[in-house]
């Protein structure tokens, strides 16, 4: 295909574009903006395939990253560029939280699962953290938005990696109707039952735990029952986070026979909890979302 698109973007874009690769047949892209949900600049990267940047309409994937990751895990670990290239899929990663930068100082902890760079993707409402800790607001208004304004995007899907698949999980739940297609892979399935949600969810809602449920997949899926033809979720059989309690991956499974909701879950012998787990399965997880946005 020629390569000589270029993607531009709307006279007064928010966004500041950081940087272009040329990757398979597409770009993979960086840009920053300043957010009204978190109070801070916000950074992400998109592959755009050249479907995209002629500007055709393609199906997109949301891809939300777990603790301790920014929008680099996926892009540079994952290798989906490939199929995303082949399939005509656009794939958005977001950053993980605000994070403190130079004139915006954010709060933060000495727990990794805490903090910066471990949003949940809920909206905090607790101090100190919900003047800025409020990335569901952020990933499902703001970025949704500014991503269709900018981007020629025909559809939304939604997916993560551990505690970024509880994110794609609830929010994919919490708003089916902005999302045409959920999967995940390795989720934190119960986080309001999981050591790291926990710690986290009295630091952002308080002790009241009857608050913690609006921030769980599984809880969340059981409330609001069937809303996707399929989901697809993948876990590493030799996860150690999944031995150690942190997944609860049964619960997912007790909640979407409760809501009839259809749901793939394998469970990949040998695995673990890496991005070498992620690479091995990602190419399904593209095809599912592709399939689903066909039929949207
Ligand atoms: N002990 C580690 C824990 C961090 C970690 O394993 N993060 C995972 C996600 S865990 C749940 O959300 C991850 O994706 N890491 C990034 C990567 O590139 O592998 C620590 O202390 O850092």
């Amino acid at each position: 295909m020629n390569h000589s698109y270029n993607h531009s973007l709307s006279a007064n874009s928010p966004l500041t574009k950081k940087s272009v690769n040329r990757c398979f047949d597409g770009e993979q892209h960086y840009y920053s903006h300043q957010s009204t949900s978190t109070k801070t600049p916000m950074t992400f990267s998109i592959y755009l395939p050249d479907e995209a940047l002629a500007g055709r309409l393609c199906p997109a994937i949301l891809y939300l990253s777990g603790l301790t990751c920014n929008a680099d895990n996926v892009t540079h670990k994952a290798h989906f560029q490939q199929k995303c290239s082949e399939l005509g899929m656009i794939l958005i990663a977001p950053d993980t939280s605000p994070r403190s930068s130079e004139g915006h100082d954010v709060p933060n902890d000495e727990r990794y699962f805490v903090g910066q760079g471990a949003s949940y993707y809920v909206d905090a409402t607790q101090a100190p953290w919900a003047d800025n800790f409020n990335m569901q607001s952020y990933i499902v208004d703001e970025l949704y938005d500014l991503l269709r304004s900018e981007f020629p995007i025909h559809s939304i899907g939604i997916t993560g990696h551990s505690m970024g698949g509880h994110g794609a999980l609830l929010l994919g739940f919490k708003f089916p109707s902005k999302f045409v297609s959920v999967s995940a892979l390795s989720p934190v399935c119960a986080a309001s039952e999981s050591a790291w949600g926990e710690a986290a969810y009295t630091e952002y809602f308080g002790k009241d735990e009857s608050l913690w449920s609006q921030a769980d997949a599984s809880k969340t899926i059981e409330k609001v029952g069937q809303q996707y033809s399929s989901i697809l979720v993948d876990q590493g059989a030799a996860d150690n986070f999944l031995a150690e309690g942190q997944l609860q991956t049964s619960k997912l499974q007790q909640a979407c026979e409760k809501a009839k909701q259809p749901l793939t879950l394998r469970y990949q012998a040998g695995h673990d909890h890496s991005y070498y787990f992620i690479q091995s399965v990602i190419n399904d997880h593209i095809e599912h979302h592709w399939r689903m946005a066909q039929l949207s």
